[in-house]
């Protein structure tokens, strides 16, 4: 309980500072303002979710013959290292640290060297909201400061969110120390569009899947099926929709998409689509540079949103993980075709389906061979459901009462009751 209420005291100084942490957010990471809100919203719900299941870690009473019993203690793991990517700073913080603290572990949380501001505002909160000092910390650096951490013998656990390549090594790190590890990795998620959906809310829910913080989202359903009786009305409503983003200076009321994270990156986005073309596919909308009006913004990481038509299975832009504002469409005819196409991956984060068959919709979910799937929307986060991959896109979970057992450990207790037998 008293754990609970320091993490309702951060929370409540979250909700406080929203404009404030969500402003710097978007210097942090140059995604839109109006999305840096949403972002930190969901982290103090984060933040009140795992106050509300503090107080019910609780573990099991087993009777035994003749009136022996074991009972079992759920236990923290001791200090976790938190390391991050710079997507979703201070939400990807958050869901590390609400859990962790909530099951009575200590915290020492990484964030990417590209987005180290926000994290250690949530270090201050905690503090401020009577953390006691030393149990979460902020240490900045990049790769041999993520490798310290996983070395280090003091780190009992390590919660990683970033790239497949780094979760490799990650895990590599751990096994050294047999230390447990939550991996939340890259995607190259299924959108399947059956004809019989909504059209409308297809639309939306496609751009939600593809646009969110510059196409810079892990669970982004970027191969986008289309069942090919829908494909070009399908298609038209969502180029018309994607070229009317609203993109520019992220700190503005009305912009939509903000700059990527920094040049390297746009030049690698960039890179997909040039061999999109080269292997065939078509750029039905956007891809280029987007220089801004504003003299001060003409050198920022800004491009158009891109939809590309005319793609099939085996081009790298449909096989690999862009993590740009790049949508792939892609024709189906069968839902025995299209389960068998979006399974067709190594990774296996998330997946969605739009349709009014409500049959249909369970069916195809059920055979995605994937961690995260949504019926009817995409890319929304209520806290209270558990967030994670299944194959290459990593293990553990995040969110969800699911989190507390990746932040925990079981004791087991055996009560005799009577004399002991010995065999001796
Ligand atoms: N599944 C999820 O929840 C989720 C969420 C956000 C991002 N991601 C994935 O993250 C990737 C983009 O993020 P990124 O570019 O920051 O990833 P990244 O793997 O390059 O870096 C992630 C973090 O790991 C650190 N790091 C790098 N090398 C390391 C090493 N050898 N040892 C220890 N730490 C090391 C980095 O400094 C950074 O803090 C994408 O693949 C995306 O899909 C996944
Ligand atoms: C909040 N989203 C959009 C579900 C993203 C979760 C974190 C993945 O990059």
């Amino acid at each position: 309980m008293e754990r609970s209420r320091v993490l309702l005291e951060a929370a409540r100084i979250i909700r406080e500072q929203r404009e404030e942490i969500a402003t710097l957010e978007t210097i942090n990471n140059g995604k839109s303002i109006f999305e840096a809100r949403v972002d930190i919203d969901i982290s103090w719900q984060c933040l009140e979710y795992y106050a509300g299941l503090a107080g019910s870690l609780a573990g099991e009473h087993i009777q035994l013959p003749g009136g022996s019993f074991g009972y079992t203690r759920r236990e923290p793991l001791g200090v976790c290292a938190g390391i991050g990517a710079w997507n979703y700073p201070f939400q990807v913080a958050c869901w590390k640290a609400a859990p962790a603290l909530a099951c009575g572990n200590a915290m020492v949380f990484k964030p990417s060297p590209f987005t180290p501001l926000t994290v250690v505002r949530l270090a201050e909160i905690f503090t401020e909201a009577g953390v006691p000092k030393g149990l979460f910390n902020v240490v900045q650096g990049g790769a041999a400061t993520g490798q310290f951490l996983c070395h280090h013998p003091d780190v009992a656990k390590i919660s990683f969110t970033g790239s497949v390549p780094t979760g490799i090594k990650i895990m590599g790190m751990a096994a050294k120390g047999i230390k447990p590890v939550t991996l939340e990795l890259g995607g190259k998620s299924p959108l399947i569009i059956f004809s019989d959906c909504a059209l409308e809310n297809a639309v939306n829910g496609a751009l939600m899947a593809n646009f969110l913080t510059q196409g810079e989202v892990c669970c982004n359903g970027t191969r986008v099926f289309v069942e090919r009786k829908i494909l070009d009305v399908f298609t038209k409503e969502v180029v018309k929709r994607t070229q009317k983003i609203k993109i520019g200076d992220p700190l503005l009321e009305d912009t939509r998409m903000g700059a990527l994270i920094n040049r390297p990156h746009l030049d690698r986005v960039q890179g997909f689509i040039k061999q999109a073309k080269e292997q065939g596919a078509e750029v039905l909308c956007g891809g280029d540079l987007y220089v801004p009006d504003d003299p001060k913004l003409k050198n920022g990481y800004y491009m158009q949103p891109c939809v590309l038509g005319n793609c099939t299975d085996d081009m790298t832009c449909v096989k690999e993980e862009i993590f740009g504002p790049v949508m792939s469409i892609l024709p189906f005819d069968t839902e025995e075709e299209v389960v068998e196409r979006a399974n067709n991956t190594k990774f296996g984060l998330a997946g969605g389906v739009f349709t009014r068959d409500i049959q249909k919709a369970h069916r195809v979910v059920a055979a995605l061979k994937a961690g995260m799937c949504f019926i009817n929307n995409y890319n929304i986060s209520p806290v209270e459901l558990p967030f994670g991959g299944y194959k290459a896109s990593g293990f553990g979970r995040e969110n969800g009462r699911a989190a507390m057992e990746y932040y925990s450990q079981l004791k087991t207790v055996c009560v005799e009751m009577g004399d002991v037998e010995s065999v001796f």
